[in-house]
């Protein structure tokens, strides 16, 4: 897609490229203390994700290992249905290992808070919660979150792997939609 083409489509730009960057290099930074001699298996929740789960581990100086999930429960929608289904399960075994979850957002909590639960079930040694967006006011669910990238208004975003309807993923940036797109 060219970005060209979705412009018109956006009210507001909430986070730029760069500011993104300088947040995940803090994020690494801690992540690198805070498992520092130990083993850890960042587990990346698809589609969302991919963007963030590829910039924060490229800035790891940790030698990680990634596995992926994928769970659904917004369809094509701007509202979560509550019901998280898993259209694929990770490949590892947790049992012993450190988990870190790595999210685009959390939103009223109820895909994270249920797959915390879901993955504690599996005998880890811990599970961990890494995101970039999230938002206060939408939380249905309290979710205790070990890094947070933003906290930020209850809108739907789009960009940096987030999409409406399957698009915008690929937008470098998260924004917001203009009206017309939902109509
Ligand atoms: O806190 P919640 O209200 O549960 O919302 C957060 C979840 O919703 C989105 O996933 P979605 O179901 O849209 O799948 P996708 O990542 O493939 O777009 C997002 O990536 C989170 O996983
Ligand atoms: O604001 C959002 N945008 C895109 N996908 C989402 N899934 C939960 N919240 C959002
Ligand atoms: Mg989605």
């Amino acid at each position: 897609m060219d970005q060209s083409d979705v412009s018109g489509d956006l009210a507001n730009i909430l986070l730029t490229e760069e500011q993104i960057g300088t947040k995940l290099d803090e994020i690494a930074t801690q992540i690198d203390a805070d498992y520092a001699g130990k083993d850890l298996l960042l587990v990346g929740v698809l589609k969302g994700a991919v963007m963030v789960m590829a910039d924060l581990a490229r800035r790891l100086h940790h030698p990680v290992q990634m596995d992926w999930m994928a769970v659904s429960s917004y369809g094509s929608g701007t509202k979560s249905s509550g019901v998280v289904r898993i259209l694929k399960d990770l490949d590892a075994d947790l049992t012993g290992r450190n988990v870190l979850i790595v999210e685009d957002v959390i939103d009223s909590g109820l895909t994270l808070s249920w797959l915390v639960a879901n993955l504690r079930s599996r005998g880890p040694e811990s599970v961990e919660i890494a995101t970039m967006l999230r938002k206060p006011d939408a939380a249905k669910v309290d979710v205790d979150v070990r890094y947070v990238g933003f906290d930020i208004p209850n809108e739907f975003v789009v960009g940096y792997g987030l999409d409406y309807a399957e698009k915008y993923r690929n937008l470098p940036f998260v924004g917001t939609l203009a009206p017309h797109v939902y109509s």
